[in-house]
């Protein structure tokens, strides 16, 4: 009997199709003897609903799915039908999934508690980001951040397991329903993208250890606001427009983040006077965002502070948000400082 080692097949007849999202996380499980699995399975529920809200988005207009739902959230926005079926898709698949035991969501006033008494994992989750985009057909997506509860598994769903500041993420991510449907997330050791083979329907490993540039020259803020923006503010794009940077500004945050991080750019939310705690939601939103910014070598700041470090104090709370490339994040806070000097 013949028994021959591998030689991987050296014709090119076959090109190789890449690593898939599974194959990926069982690799990365591999670097921590101690892991259990749990948050490579709930990796993989979050796939999974993602892949049906891709589809969901991609027939929006044919399956009578577009369009307003008729009810408002607790933002008092009026929730988009796809806002709630991607609501609905992501709660039931994380429930079946078995990991998590509670769930924060922007389309939900309260906290969910899945009563699942081995879920150790809470996740925030943002289930369709830039709704005002969706009956448009422009990019739009999912966020979501992951905790580990802090009380003992099993245990009745506390305070202290939902209110923990970004630092405390164990996972976070988002899907981005483009041109191509990317799932980009970190566990802490750097961010990698996956890009949908829709025919496969598989997520293949296509930006490994994405590094945001720490400088860049596009900037996306919704100019429609300027009226109400500080001094500061106004004084920072000025000198954006001085030098000749381009205005890049799409309407879904997911989608304006993701090319800032691949190209270089700074996207900026600030508190207006609609908005005095800006618009975007700390606990899905831009928590998840700042762990990945951080991640790839950007940076997130509500102005003062660093995103990651706020200490949440409601489900639903607004934050200003700056963030993207390091030196352009950095210049536009240093006008904040500029401005309170002038002023004193
Ligand atoms: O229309 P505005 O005020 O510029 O706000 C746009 C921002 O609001 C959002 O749509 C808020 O997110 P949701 O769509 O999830 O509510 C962001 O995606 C986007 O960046
Ligand atoms: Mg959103
Ligand atoms: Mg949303």
């Amino acid at each position: 009997m013949k028994i021959l080692p591998y030689q991987p097949d050296q014709s090119g007849l076959a090109y190789s199709v890449g690593t898939t999202l599974d194959r990926f996380i069982k690799s990365k499980q591999r670097d921590f003897p101690f892991a259990s699995g749990e948050l490579s399975q709930l990796l993989r529920d979050i796939a999974l609903a993602s892949k049906i809200v891709n589809r969901e988005t991609n027939r929006a207009g044919l399956a009578n799915i577009g369009g307003a739902f008729g009810q408002t959230n607790v933002q008092g926005e009026e929730q988009q039908k796809l806002d709630v079926i991607a609501n609905i898709r992501f709660i039931r698949a994380l429930s079946k999934g078995g990991e998590v035991c509670a769930i924060v969501s922007e389309e939900e006033d309260a906290v969910i508690d899945l009563q699942n008494k081995s879920g150790k994992y809470v996740i925030a989750i943002d289930p369709l980001d830039g709704s005002s985009n969706i009956d448009v057909n422009i990019s739009i997506g999912t966020i979501f951040s992951i905790y580990r509860r802090k009380t003992p598994i099993g245990s009745p769903i506390q305070e202290e397991d939902i209110m923990q500041p970004g630092t405390e993420q164990v996972a976070s991510g988002y899907v981005l329903y483009g041109s191509s449907t990317m799932l980009v997330y970190t566990t802490g050791f750097g961010v990698n993208g996956f890009t949908y083979e829709q025919s496969l329907g598989e997520f293949f490993l296509s930006h490994p250890n994405i590094q945001a540039p720490e400088t860049g020259s596009i900037y996306s803020i919704n100019e429609g606001t300027q009226n109400d923006w500080a001094p500061e503010i106004k004084m920072y794009l000025d000198a954006c427009k001085e030098k000749k940077y381009a205005a890049r500004y799409i309407g879904s945050l997911v989608a304006d983040f993701h090319r800032n991080l691949l190209k270089g750019g700074i996207y900026i939310y600030p508190a207006t006077k609609k908005n005095p705690n800006g618009k975007l939601r700390l606990m899905y939103e831009a928590n998840a965002l700042a762990f990945i910014a951080e991640q790839a070598g950007a940076v997130a700041s509500d102005g003062n502070m660093r995103i990651l470090e706020i200490q949440p104090k409601d489900l639903h709370q607004r934050t200003p948000l700056f963030i993207g490339s390091k030196e352009m994040v950095k210049e536009a806070l240093s006008y904040a400082r500029k401005t309170a000097t002038s002023i004193i």
